[in-house]
């Protein structure tokens, strides 16, 4: 009994005793933990701003947006603004949100010194890209390397080729068509996006129309990749560490990119491989951009960098150039679809261009058909293929809204989706309506094309996404009458994951072709 006593005792005490600097050392970090998110609430010099307070506190807002509640950020920021009534929320401890549109204009310039926010930026894996690189002095010098690549005259060299390969894939679709009526169209875009973007940037073609538009391995894992993109910004660290393991344990942990990275490096091999046989060109006489980027320039002060560089650029431009041309003109083609008025009178415009498309294709004639142009606007700011967050560095002298003071290495986003849905812009901004971007008011109205930014971090490769576009809406609504299968409700569904991942797939059937008559 005394023994059980005494052993008990001694049992509790000791226990104690060990359990002693575990506790005291968690009540610290917890004491920590409190003064840190009290001082974020109330003496941090955002505390000034309206948000939710576990956002002013933690990053856990931002976290739960993204992870936990899938790419709804889009959805939670103008309830934000509406339930703060306020132009500015905070989303996270350092992080400001802002809806005020002659604001975008101030920081989406040319020679901004609002600089792109490297906790967002580095953190998709491919940090030195043209697109990713948030320091100016390393930026500009190779934009100018490859801006020639996408100039508006280089572009239109490129019309005839592009239109053969729009022709060639329309007629695909009809031969898929005796297997089945109806065809998906954004996978159908996607594999046509991608055919061009391979054969201008590597020389390659993954001839993805050719076997039948089926799903593909590079498709697969690039849609892997964008599913799982906020690991990789709220947890950077995994992806710093996933690089160091083999590709199997790699693609576990960030799925998608140990098998991008991989293909990235099969295609600069493909052109390196090439270029050692003393071909420096593709058989039109054209460089690929990897033959740009795998030459020095010393005009330029370029030297060739090195490999995982390279593959960091490959990676960006794999992903730009696929599926945010395919998801716009996805849109454009969903609501001429729902729009009898829109369908009757670009089908009419297009008939009475038919010299121009069908005859001899003519790009530089063709982009200047008004209605056409004005549908690919109007489907431009219903989808804005980056919606979200594209945030910048407030830079060191601060800088000033509605006469409140946001103080330098601030980060700031305004969602381009809060412009392109603003009423007093837009009016109705949930219709498609061409007619917005005509008539005299059109030219006032280019200030608001925001979908490719605007200023010195503006779409390099606009006059590209501008060329497949008009190519593939003047030739698939020249050539087919479509219908609608579905959605046959007004919108399209889609999640913020950086780039818009679609929930709503496009289903059209083929009625006529206009062609074969
Ligand atoms: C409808 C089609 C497209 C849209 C709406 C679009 C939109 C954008 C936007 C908004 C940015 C700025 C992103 C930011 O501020 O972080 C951007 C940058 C960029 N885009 Fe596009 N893009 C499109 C097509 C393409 C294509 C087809 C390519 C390449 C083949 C491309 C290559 C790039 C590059 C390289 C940048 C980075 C430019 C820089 O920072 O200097 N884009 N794009």
């Amino acid at each position: 009994m005394v023994l059980k006593a005494f052993s008990l005792g001694d049992i509790t005490a000791l226990s104690l005793a060990s359990y002693q600097p575990t506790l005291t050392i968690t009540a610290l970090f917890l004491l920590l933990l409190l003064t840190k998110y009290i001082n974020r609430l109330f003496f941090h010099p955002l505390s000034k701003f309206p948000g939710p307070p576990i956002a002013a506190a933690s990053h856990l807002w931002e976290f739960w947006q993204d992870m936990v509640c899938d790419g709804t950020f889009l959805q939670a920021i103008p309830k934000l603004h509406k339930r703060y009534n306020s132009a500015v929320v905070r989303i996270s401890p350092n992080h400001l949100h802002i809806n005020d549109p002659e604001f975008y204009h101030k920081v989406f310039k040319v020679s901004t010194d609002f600089y792109k926010a490297p906790y967002f930026y580095e953190a998709f894996g491919f940090a030195t890209s043209l697109a990713t690189i948030t320091n100016p002095d390393r930026h500009k010098p190779l934009r100018t390397v490859i801006a020639p690549m996408f100039t508006g005259s280089v572009v239109d060299e490129m019309s005839g080729e592009v239109y053969q390969m729009v022709c060639k894939a329309t007629s695909m679709i009809l031969k898929s068509r005796q297997r089945a009526h109806t065809f998906n169209v954004m996978h159908f875009l996607r594999c046509l996006t991608t055919d061009i973007n391979c054969d201008l940037i590597f020389g390659q073609n993954l001839d993805l129309v050719e076997s039948g538009y089926h799903s593909n391995e590079f498709l697969n894992n690039l849609d892997i990749f964008i599913k799982n993109v906020w690991i990789m910004v709220h947890a950077p660290w995994i992806a710093r560490f996933a690089l160091l393991l083999p590709n199997i344990l790699t693609d576990r942990l960030v799925p998608g990119y140990a098998y991008f990275r991989k293909q990235c490096i099969i295609w600069i091999e493909g052109v390196r491989q090439r270029r050692a046989k003393g071909i420096t060109t593709m058989e039109n006489g054209r460089p690929t951009l990897f033959d740009v980027l795998l030459t020095d320039n010393p005009d330029k002060a370029y030297k060739v960098p090195a490999n995982s560089d390279l593959v960091d650029q490959a990676f960006l431009f794999a992903i730009a150039g696929t599926d945010t041309t395919s998801m716009a003109t996805t849109f454009a083609i969903f609501h001429i679809l729902s729009n009898p008025k829109a369908l009757s009178t670009l089908r009419e415009e297009l008939l009475n261009a038919s010299s121009i498309i069908r005859s001899e294709y003519n790009y530089r004639k063709v982009r200047k058909l008004p209605y056409l142009s004005a549908v690919i606007k109007e489907a431009l700011r219903m989808s804005s293929p980056f919606p979200g967050r594209l945030p910048r560095v407030v830079p060191p002298q601060g800088t000033e809204l509605n006469n409140e003071f946001i103080p330098g290495g601030t980060i700031i986003s305004i969602s381009s989706r809060c412009i392109l849905d603003n009423e007093d812009l837009f009016p109705e901004p949930e219709k498609f309506m061409p007619e917005r971007w005509m008539g005299e008011n059109s030219r006032s109205m280019e200030r608001w094309m925001i979908a490719f930014g605007k200023g010195s971090r503006s779409c390099l490769a606009m006059n590209l996404a501008y060329l497949k576009m008009y190519t593939m809406i003047s030739v698939i609504f020249s050539r087919f009458d479509l219908r609608l299968v579905s959605p046959t409700g007004p919108k399209l569904h889609y999640l913020d994951h950086a780039l818009i991942e679609m929930k709503s797939a496009v289903e059209v059937e083929v009625l006529v072709d206009n062609w074969e008559k």
